[in-house]
């Protein structure tokens, strides 16, 4: 029997991440700790036994580096890799390049919170969670789940808010669900998937 496998990783941290700037498409590279970080994730994975099919990711660096360094320590660098912006971090729209903590200091604490973390407000000309959800999920739906119930098992590395958008529909979490689930860097989340597509088991790979 397949097993349903799907591995959700964020990214390792990334230069703006260690900046504290929103960072959204921007295309900023990992750090040395974010290369430590993914090098990890791998080495987790390897230890969990686990061995792909297929692999999904962003167009951003962070994410495209994150898995390259992944399938390395797999020794699966010849996984096949389909890249779509579907995954993309949610695009910060103007606040991409601020510093987190001025953005609070200039329009205080309430908001800044409400732009990133809830459901539904776009923060100024970017993408509400509920955006980032309605071009990652069809993605998902059409292009990486069709896969996994077939039997493929499946690596996804992409950024915090897309997969908290993934997240959210898998776990089935409500908008203040979601609003308090924060993902760590370069941490793999291994999802069991049942043939109807809800989740029959997580492990989450922390610590
Ligand atoms: O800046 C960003 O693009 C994201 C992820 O680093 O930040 P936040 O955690 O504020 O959504």
């Amino acid at each position: 029997m397949s097993e349903r496998l799907l591995v959700l990783v964020r990214h390792g941290q990334s230069e703006w991440n260690l900046k504290n700037l929103f960072t959204g498409w921007k295309d900023p590279d990992l750090t040395e700790l974010g290369v430590k970080e993914a090098t990890e994730a791998g080495r987790k994975l390897k230890a969990q036994g686990l061995v792909f099919d297929v692999a999904y990711t962003s167009v951003l660096t962070r994410a495209q580096h994150t898995l390259d360094l992944i399938l390395g320590e797999l020794g699966q660098k010849g996984l096949p890799i389909s890249k779509n912006l579907a995954l993309n971090e949610r695009d910060y729209g103007d606040l991409s390049g601020l510093n987190k903590d001025d953005a609070r200091k200039k329009w205080g604490e309430e908001q800044v919170l409400i732009w990133r973390r809830s459901y539904d407000v776009p923060p100024p000309g970017g993408e509400s969670l509920k955006d980032t959800l309605a071009r990652a999920l069809p993605y998902y739906v059409q292009e990486i789940l069709p896969g996994v119930l077939n039997g493929k098992r499946t690596l996804v590395a992409a950024h915090g808010n897309s997969l908290r958008a993934l997240i959210m529909v898998l776990e089935k979490l409500s908008p203040e669900g979601i609003l308090k689930r924060e993902l760590a860097t370069g941490v793999p989340i291994i999802y069991r998937l049942n043939a109807d597509s809800t989740v029959a088991s997580k492990l989450d790979l922390a610590g």
